[in-house]
């Protein structure tokens, strides 16, 4: 009995039936008001041109208004059981490797990287079977000093977590939430751990300050002697330090319970080779886990990005480890979540629409993007291998034999695979590994993987899974919005162009929910025209409008009003949840 339930539950939305009716509606109107358009033609010279514009920025919103609906019309909601995965596997789970890339001390803080790294370590999942990554393309000495530390105050940190059974496991988000639960320990316990946090945090953010590490602290470990006067962020040889190794028998915290794996990576930068971004240090944290931990399963997150569930990875594992859909999943994505940002937030950055609505959409149709945070892939997957029905993944991988070799061995070994080099005359970054040569690298490696056949799952939560900081300025939203925009148009332009990629392989329906933001870019031109000839015109004395008493003005007001109140209600509903 128990055996036939799955560790997977996935609901339709409410209200489908409404949804559709309404947009039945809306679809006829626009139809009425392209009929409009096109039966009353002005004559040549009496503004034809001006007219011709209309129709055609209106041609292109009922073309993406229509693209739009692939991922509304039939949304799904995922619900995993960790009871179940618990009932059925115990803790006889497989291996996770945890990739976090940051990229600048001073864009984004040691001690930010460190209280995420610490959330990261403190999953409720076996610490023996987590490894985690922290990727530096500032190549900093500053960094591996942040990590240094967050590996000492893991051993006070992880314990603290686990009795208290505490949430979210980001000390420096608990502490800013909390301010003293008396109620879980004795106070002096809690002012005890928080003083150790303060005075740690404190010690990292001076040396940030001053730009370097204390000559005494230095002396504590070897990792800080990679670097020397030639060094900086662009020129410096690969440097791997594992800072805590989950085989060494004396790798425990201050309870003798075993610590999670942890290494320091900074691949190799030198000024004639290109480094490919985040993708580049992605592949390079690929390669370099495979001769540490090697685990089926590799998780990434963006250093801002700490984990707000110590259960999300066991959550995920509900979708790997499902015997009925599992085989099928590829990776698994979470939302990207801000915790910076206000109810009043008026651009929009709180990515309401995206998380709660076209996510879920995308999910019905063979499943999400991949969005370069708070997700998890099949290592086999990210490293190229197409989907057949017979492929059984190795859940065991990733176990290393504990005296195989020692630290400085592995760690050498890991350097050449960080290597500029490396790569040259290989599919790394085209076939292999994450994509290059795109500003959203993500969202092209994902499609990659749904073009060789995988699924990909969405998994929202009530309780967000991550957290991380989102653009709260002007400036900042539209520097995102472009990049994206940008980005995804050029896949659009490209070879990977969805429609003709992907014809053949993933469904019509999933390739119009990746358009939707393959469209952002030239959506802009049609609105442009929209929002700037009818005022001109009417300073000329000519609407391009039907008059307010013709029975044709119904269809433009009936569109405008319904898609629109029909958005509010959402966005309320969404709101106020
Ligand atoms: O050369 C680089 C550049 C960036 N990063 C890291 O990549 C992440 C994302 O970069 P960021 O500048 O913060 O971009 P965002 O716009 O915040 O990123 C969003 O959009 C990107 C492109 O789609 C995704 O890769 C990210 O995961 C997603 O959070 C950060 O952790 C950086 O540290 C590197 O490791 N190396
Ligand atoms: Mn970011």
């Amino acid at each position: 009995m128990e055996r036939s339930r799955r560790l997977f539950e996935t609901e339709t939305h409410g209200g489908r039936a409404a949804y559709r009716l309404h947009a039945v509606t809306v679809a006829a109107g626009i139809l009425l008001v392209l009929y409009y358009r096109a039966t009353h033609v002005p004559a040549a010279g009496e503004g034809r041109a001006t007219w011709l514009g209309m129709l055609a920025a209106e041609l292109w919103y009922a073309a993406y208004w229509v693209v739009t609906q692939s991922v509304r019309w039939s949304p799904v909601r995922r619900r995993p059981f960790i009871d179940r995965l618990a009932a059925r596997h115990g803790e006889r789970l497989p291996c996770v490797d945890i990739f976090v890339c940051t990229a600048d001390p001073y864009s984004e803080p040691p001690s930010l990287v460190v209280s995420t790294i610490l959330s990261l370590m403190a999953y409720n999942y076996p610490p023996e079977k987590l490894s985690v990554y922290l990727s530096d393309d500032g190549g900093s000495i500053l960094t591996l000093y942040g990590m240094w530390e967050a590996s000492l105050f893991a051993k006070h940190w992880l314990p603290f977590c686990k009795r208290y059974n505490i949430e979210p496991r980001s000390p420096a988000a608990y502490f800013s939430e909390s301010d003293g639960h008396q109620e879980l320990c004795t106070p002096k316990e809690w002012s005890l751990i928080k003083d150790m946090f303060d005075k740690m945090t404190e010690r990292i953010d001076t040396a940030v300050m001053s730009g370097k590490v204390p000559e005494e602290i230095k002396a504590r470990h070897k990792g800080f002697y990679e670097w020397n006067q030639e060094i900086s962020s662009k020129n410096h040889q690969p440097i791997v330090q594992i800072l805590i190794d989950g085989k060494d028998q004396n790798a425990v915290d201050n309870e003798g319970k075993v610590l999670p794996t942890l290494v320091y990576m900074a691949r190799e930068k030198r000024p004639q080779h290109h480094h490919n971004f985040k993708a580049g240090a992605m592949n390079a944290l690929i390669r370099v886990s495979s001769v540490i931990s090697n685990s089926p399963i590799i998780m990434n997150v963006d250093c801002d990005m700490y984990s707000n569930n110590n259960d999300a990875v066991r959550d995920a594992l509900c979708f790997f480890l499902d015997e009925e859909m599992g085989h099928k999943i590829g990776f698994v994505q979470y939302p990207q979540n801000y915790n910076n940002l206000s109810k009043n937030n008026i651009y929009g950055n709180s990515l309401h629409v995206i998380n709660e609505v076209e996510m879920g959409g995308m999910d019905s149709l063979g499943g999400p993007m991949y969005i370069g945070t708070g997700c998890f892939h099949r290592r086999e997957i990210l490293c190229g291998r197409k989907f057949t029905e017979d492929y059984q993944e190795d859940w065991n991988a990733g176990i290393k034999d504990k005296l195989q070799e020692s630290i400085d061995e592995t760690e050498e070994k890991a350097k050449s695979l960080a290597a500029c080099t490396y790569e040259h005359g290989t599919q790394w970054g085209d076939e292999i590994g994450v994509k290059y040569g795109c500003v959203v690298e993500d969202v092209n490696t994902g499609f990659a993987i749904h073009c060789r056949g995988w699924e990909s799952v969405y998994n929202n939560p009530k309780k967000p899974a991550f957290m991380g900081v989102g653009p709260t300025t002007l400036a900042q939203t539209i520097l995102q919005h472009k990049r994206w925009s940008e980005g995804i148009f050029s896949i659009f332009l490209s070879k990977y162009n969805v429609f003709l990629f992907a014809h053949g392989k993933t469904k019509l329906q999933h390739q119009m929910g990746y358009h939707i933001y393959g469209l952002w870019a030239p959506n802009s031109l049609a609105t442009l025209y929209y929002v700037i000839i009818p005022s001109l015109a009417l300073l000329k004395g000519t609407s391009l409008f039907p008059e307010i008493t013709s029975p044709w003005i119904a269809p433009f007001v009936y569109v405008f009003c319904v898609k629109n109140m029909y958005s509010l209600m959402r966005h309320y509903h969404l709101e106020t949840r």
